[in-house]
């Protein structure tokens, strides 16, 4: 029998499947799915199980055999198998890199360089001797530390010691030391009567173990609950009354207990929406819903009652959530409706404790998986709902190979296991809304907060007329003011500065005017070093005015602030207040966020003063002042979502204000305070905003009336970038129909990045079947050349950003 193989190297040349032999020894425990040590040219690599035949075209003396299998029971089952083939081929990534997302990092291959000493110890370097020390082997590491690698390397060529890479298995199970009693209590008690009289501690602990006989504990709780020490307990268990024992244990990532909670009584609204969810349950079929809840209007509460029927139909629940400022909350709601039933999986994790929430997940001993985006391929085997809340956030497209949407993978489970998904969301993604508007999904609405609380009222203030008044701080009269009234209240506040990305623009402070590209509708952005603007989609490029083009006002310039500069203003406008930061400086150590929420909810602080991070999911009841500090930033991105992120990111934090009880209000300060997404988040209505944005989209071309692929390409010399990007554009010209659009080559938006140019082109088409075949085409062609010429050239359909 031979093992397809897809090998632990991601490059073009070997991504596809290698045969194997299977030794005899092995063959009933390799598998499709199993990991295996391979021999790989002079190494060894780490390799999965693809498949398993009878037969190969590799000749007898040249096929080689599998050295090893990792696992006894194979760690990719034949549905995720399936579903790394199918995103190889719609993503257009390596196998290899498709397979590793289906495990966690501690199960992918590590490999530790050796040295292994062939001569006698005194013919070698007096140097290399020291650090072999006694042994025969020694990581190659050590020599570099020491500083002698030329010497190694020496001796390497003089055969004197041998270099060899070892694949280590990772994963390591936490065990711990636990005693086992032996059954029979006979036996304790011939034990027993052995004892001599004087060893009155050791009696007194076999009569303590007795009603024990058979079970495993922990040595202290014996010693505890015995009330005796660690010797005698180690005497009676020389004596053979048990027996120390290594016990797996998972490790808890859950450092707080919660209480428990019951089901609310849901509003009418929330029932109509659960009785459409629970329907298509019961059918188990699989079906998409877009559930369209304004903020507070409580679509938790409904992905928790789905997803107790899930379970008592014994099968199990994947709810994702875009990032990890939103898991500590949210895993709280979970873990207090469903306990031990969770696990959680995000980036804020462990290696080890994600291995083990993935191994409890993989042992069928949890049913519900709370996690981000890479949580979407958990081995759950038998799925009944899968949930993507807050579905419209960029996060869930993964921005390197594979660079899948988390979306397009749940909907790809939810057809094999035959069960609903539900996207959640206040502000639903164009593409979403539009494919609930034609029918592809089915629409939920909750139009109510829960409590039927009204949302905030939403002021927004006028920079430019800030100015006119000599107010240059960043902070208005009218926001000062509203901040002034919360904290004399001892109300909280949420400051939001918006800041995106590595983009910056030049914006007039008198009009608020940012130049826009002549042929797309997007902004252009500022390039310091050149002092120019330039538009990323077709190339367009311009100097920097010195006066604007609208009012000829000289106080056009570049624009963007730092959370920090905000916290000293804001010391120095209101010495007193208790101001809580949250940007990446101050959440970058683990914990962090979940540090500063709690501290936030304990009202430690009046004001919190954050980036996107603290945009959504924030339940708070004190929160009745949320301050945009500029709508801005993202209106302007060159990017044609620009509008749409701006309009969510506005409704959104407008959304964390007054959820309970107390009233909430919103300040939004901005330049442009006449464009529709900042007018129509202060009216904080969705189906107008939905309607203008999709005119817009179609008049400019953009998706989701047209689909968006980006081929980048990048070399280390410019003119090469240039050259090759030109050669791929001409490639595509000649293959692609007519009704395909090829724009560019472009430099890209980050045109150098780690000392190589990036060239990019843009390809918008409607549908078009030959199109992914195409760039898979495109890639075996030039791929020999490109290895040869050191080019690399990334793919990549449905683009977040361009
Ligand atoms: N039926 C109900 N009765 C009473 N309170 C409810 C009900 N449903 C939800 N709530 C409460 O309303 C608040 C808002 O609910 P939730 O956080 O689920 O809203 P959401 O729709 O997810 O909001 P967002 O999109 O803004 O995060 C929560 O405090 C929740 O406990
Ligand atoms: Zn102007
Ligand atoms: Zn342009």
């Amino acid at each position: 029998m031979f093992a397809q193989v897809i090998v632990d190297v991601a490059a073009y040349p070997v991504d596809r499947p290698f045969d194997y032999r299977i030794p005899e020894k092995l063959a009933t425990v390799v598998e499709p799915g199993s990991r295996v040590k391979v021999p790989f040219g002079p190494r060894h690599v780490l390799g999965y199980v693809v498949g398993i035949v009878s037969q190969t075209d590799v000749p007898p003396n040249k096929i080689r055999a599998i050295n090893e299998v990792l696992d006894l029971e194979p760690v990719i089952n034949a549905e995720l198998l399936q579903l790394s083939k199918w995103l190889k081929h719609e993503t257009i990534c390596f196998e290899i890199d498709a397979l590793q997302l289906m495990v966690p990092s501690a199960l992918r291959a590590k490999y530790e360089k050796v040295a292994h000493m062939r001569v006698e110890r005194p013919q070698l370097d007096m140097r290399l001797q020291a650090i072999f020390g006694t042994k025969q082997t020694v990581d190659v590491k050590q020599f570099e530390k020491a500083g002698v690698l030329h010497l190694l390397k020496q001796a390497v060529t003089a055969g004197a010691v041998e270099l060899e890479n070892i694949v280590k298995q990772q994963g390591k199970v936490k065990t711990i030391r636990m005693v086992k009693v032996v059954e029979d209590v006979a036996c304790l008690q011939q034990i027993q009567a052995h004892i001599p009289a004087k060893a009155r501690k050791q009696i007194q602990l076999i009569e303590w173990l007795i009603p024990y006989a058979g079970e495993t504990l922990t040595p202290a709780f014996i010693c505890d609950e015995a009330d005796v020490g660690t010797t005698v307990l180690h005497a009676v268990l020389e004596r053979g009354a048990g027996e120390f024992v290594q016990q797996e244990v998972y490790r808890d990532p859950f450092t707080k207990d919660v209480a428990q909670t019951t089901n609310l009584q849901l509003t009418d609204e929330q029932d109509l929406a659960l009785l459409a969810i629970q329907k298509k349950l019961d059918q188990q079929v699989g079906h998409t819903f877009l559930l369209h809840g304004v903020t507070g209007s409580g679509k938790t509460e409904i992905y928790l009652q789905a997803i107790e029927q899930v379970l008592a139909q014994g099968k199990q629940a994947m709810m994702l959530v875009p990032e990890i400022a939103l898991t500590p909350q949210m895993t709280e709601r979970f873990r207090s409706r469903f306990g031990d039933a969770v696990a959680v999986m995000h980036s804020g994790l462990s290696t080890g404790e994600k291995y083990d929430e993935w191994r409890k997940i993989q042992n069928g001993e949890v049913q519900v998986v709370v996690g981000a985006r890479s949580a979407v391929f958990v081995p759950f085997t038998n799925i009944g709902l899968i949930i993507l809340d807050e579905e419209h956030e960029s996060t869930y497209k993964q921005e390197d190979s594979p660079r899948y949407h988390a979306r397009d993978v749940a909907i790809w489970r939810s057809q094999y296991h035959q069960c609903p998904v539900i996207l959640g969301s206040a502000t639903p993604s164009l593409e979403s809304y539009a494919r609930a508007q034609k029918g592809v999904y089915t629409l939920l609405t909750l139009s109510e907060r829960a409590k039927k609380q009204s949302l905030p009222a939403v002021h927004v203030v006028d920079l430019r007329a800030e100015l006119a008044t000599g107010n240059r701080s960043m902070f208005s009269t009218a926001l000062v003011e509203a901040m002034r009234v919360r904290l004399e209240k001892n109300e909280q506040i949420v400051l939001f500065l918006n800041r995106r990305g590595y983009s910056s623009f030049v914006l007039c402070r008198d009009c608020g005017t940012v130049v826009q590209c002549k042929n797309c509708d997007i902004s252009l952005t500022y390039h310091r070093h050149q002092e120019n603007l330039k538009c990323h989609y077709c190339g367009y490029e311009e100097h920097v005015p010195s006066t604007c083009p609208q009012c000829t006002s000289e106080h056009i310039r570049y624009f963007g602030t730092g959370t920090q500069k905000v916290e000293e203003e804001l010391h120095a406008l209101f010495p007193e207040a208790r101001v809580l930061r949250m940007d990446v400086d101050t959440t970058s150590k683990k914990g962090a966020h979940e540090d500063i929420l709690e501290a936030f909810g304990n009202k430690e602080a009046n004001i919190l003063l954050g980036t996107q991070m603290i945009a959504k999911g924030l339940d708070f009841p004190d929160i009745t002042l949320v301050g945009v500090l500029s709508a801005d930033t993202s209106l302007h991105l060159p990017d044609y979502r620009a509008a749409e992120k701006t309009y969510q990111l506005l409704t959104q934090v407008s959304g964390r204000a007054g959820r309970h009880d107390k009233p909430g209000q919103v300040v939004i300060q901005t330049y442009t305070p006449e464009h529709y997404a900042i007018e129509l988040a202060k009216a904080q209505v969705y189906a107008p905003f939905y309607t203008q944005e999709m005119a817009n989209r179609r008049r400019s071309g953009h998706p989701p009336y047209y689909y968006i692929a980006l081929v980048q390409i990048s070399h280390e010399d410019v003119m090469l970038a240039a050259d090759y990007a030109q050669q791929t554009m001409y490639w595509l010209q000649a293959r692609l129909p007519h009704t395909v659009q090829l724009l560019g080559p472009t430099a890209a938006s980050i045109s150098r990045l780690q000392n190589r140019y990036r060239y990019q082109c843009l390809i918008k088409y409607k549908i078009e079947p030959s199109l992914i075949p195409t760039l898979h085409a495109l890639i075996s062609h030039y791929r020999a050349e490109w290895i040869k010429q050191g080019v690399q050239l990334t793919i990549d359909l449905d683009p977040s950003m361009i």
